[in-house]
């Protein structure tokens, strides 16, 4: 989506990136819009091989502290495993970013705390070691999940605070391993939390440029378009212009040689144009141009392509035209012309704008060229101004120059 606030706001992040990390709201929304689904399927994936290994650990609870080994199950198993699936099946279903990382963060403290009772819990002489092991849940949440910086820090400075808890009034722990846990788990958050925070950082900042990339593209997608349609529109009626002529009718040709289809070519000229022109000046002469411009494409089907070949000359594209619906569409539009009621004093005092009519139409075969059609319309034009303007000449057959494929022979006068 092209949007030039959102690019501001995309520049001045990358230009000044402070250590702070949430982006500023406008952003921050898009970031969380277009990151959000990836990044709750990473945090159920790792959430549920955390939760096997979490699980996994009740080898340990029976090898070595038998006595608590059925707490331990009910703990881990019974407790921890359903609370976790749970909000594992919230974050999968898709939740607010606060909600998605607050429970997310919360697993986190709930299996410190667990595991806390479990190893104080049981009179086993090396019970105490399984506080060296709790660094695990840290990395779980800092690395596996890699909550959002803020988060990760909340949870880990609540995990260490409720083993400390624990921890210090145990008393088969002597105090040297006391120290030595809490200092080991001590560094594994700080390690970890730094590690989070290269890794939102990094990841932040990646996404800042492909929104950049993203947004320039759009502009030049944009710009393409509207260059596009400027080299094929005419300024002066907003017609097709003689370059979209050129390749639409090529086109159409081909896929008429294809569907065995006929091809019609309608060819207009204003008539005494010069004498309007002369007489009312060149800028109400274009005024002139765009309301005939705006009739032919008013009474032409959409399908139709309707040209401005230059000057006050006019095109009209028929793809699968039988002789008879392009004598018909010539005819409307002879008839929408003059029904505009244009005055033209420039010829006499009741004379209105008027234009003489071109028909063609062929079965674009091998030996035929889209020029002879294009010419046969130039000469039924011809005919049609010779016979007296305001009038529509279909070609004849006898003017084809290999001497078939054209159809009619029909010339109809207006007045
Ligand atoms: N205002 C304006 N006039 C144009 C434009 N392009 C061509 N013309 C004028 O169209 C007129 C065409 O005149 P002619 O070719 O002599 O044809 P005509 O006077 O219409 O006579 P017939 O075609 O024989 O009926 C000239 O005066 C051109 O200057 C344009 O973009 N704007």
């Amino acid at each position: 989506m092209v949007n030039d606030t959102l690019l501001k706001a995309v520049e001045r992040e990358l230009k000044f990136r402070p250590l702070r990390l949430r982006f500023v709201n406008e952003v921050e929304t898009r970031f969380e819009a277009d990151t959000q689904r990836q990044r709750s399927r990473h945090m159920v994936v790792g959430g549920l091989i955390s939760a096997i290994i979490y699980c996994l650990f009740l080898i340990n609870d029976y090898s070595f502290r038998p006595d608590t080994f059925l707490t331990a199950v009910l703990l881990r198993a019974g407790v921890m495993l359903p609370i976790g699936l749970l909000i594992l099946w919230w974050v999968y279903r898709g939740l607010s970013p606060l909600l998605r990382e607050t429970l997310m963060a919360s697993t986190v403290v709930i299996a410190t705390m667990i595991s806390c009772v479990i190893f104080s819990q049981s009179t086993a002489p090396y019970s105490y070691l399984d506080v060296f092991s709790f660094g695990l849940i840290l990395l779980v949440g800092n690395i596996v999940y890699s909550l959002r910086f803020g988060y990760a820090c909340a949870s880990s400075a609540i995990s260490l605070l409720i083993v400390l808890a624990f921890v210090l009034p145990y008393d088969p722990m002597p105090p040297e391993a006391k120290r030595l846990a809490m200092c080991t788990l001590i560094a594994t958050a700080l390690f970890t939390l730094a590690a989070n925070h290269r890794f939102e950082r990094s990841e932040r900042t990646a996404y800042l440029h492909v929104l950049r990339e993203k947004i320039r593209a759009g502009y030049y997608l944009k710009d393409n378009e509207k260059l596009s349609q400027l080299s094929q529109t005419d300024a002066l009626t907003n017609l097709a212009n003689r370059r979209q002529f050129d390749d639409m009718f090529l086109i159409r040709w081909q896929e008429a040689v294809e569907k065995k289809a006929h091809v019609g070519l309608i060819v207009i000229d204003i008539d005494h144009f010069k004498a309007y022109n002369d007489h009312y000046g060149h800028l109400q002469g274009d005024q002139c141009l765009r309301k005939v411009a705006m009739a032919m494409r008013a009474n032409s089907r959409d399908a139709d392509l309707v040209v401005r070949f230059g000057g006050e000359e006019f095109v009209v594209l028929i793809a699968n035209a039988s002789p008879e619906s392009a004598t018909s569409a010539a005819e409307r539009i002879r008839c929408s012309v003059q029904a505009l009621q244009i005055p033209n004093h420039g010829v006499s005092a009741q004379s209105v704008v008027t234009v003489s009519v071109g028909v063609a139409v062929l079965y674009p075969s091998v030996d035929l060229t889209p020029t002879e059609l294009l010419s046969q319309a130039d000469e039924a034009l011809y005919e049609a101004k010779r016979q007296g303007r305001n009038r529509i000449w279909m070609a004849n057959q006898a003017d084809l120059p290999s001497g078939g494929g054209a159809v009619g022979g029909l010339s109809r006068s207006a007045q």
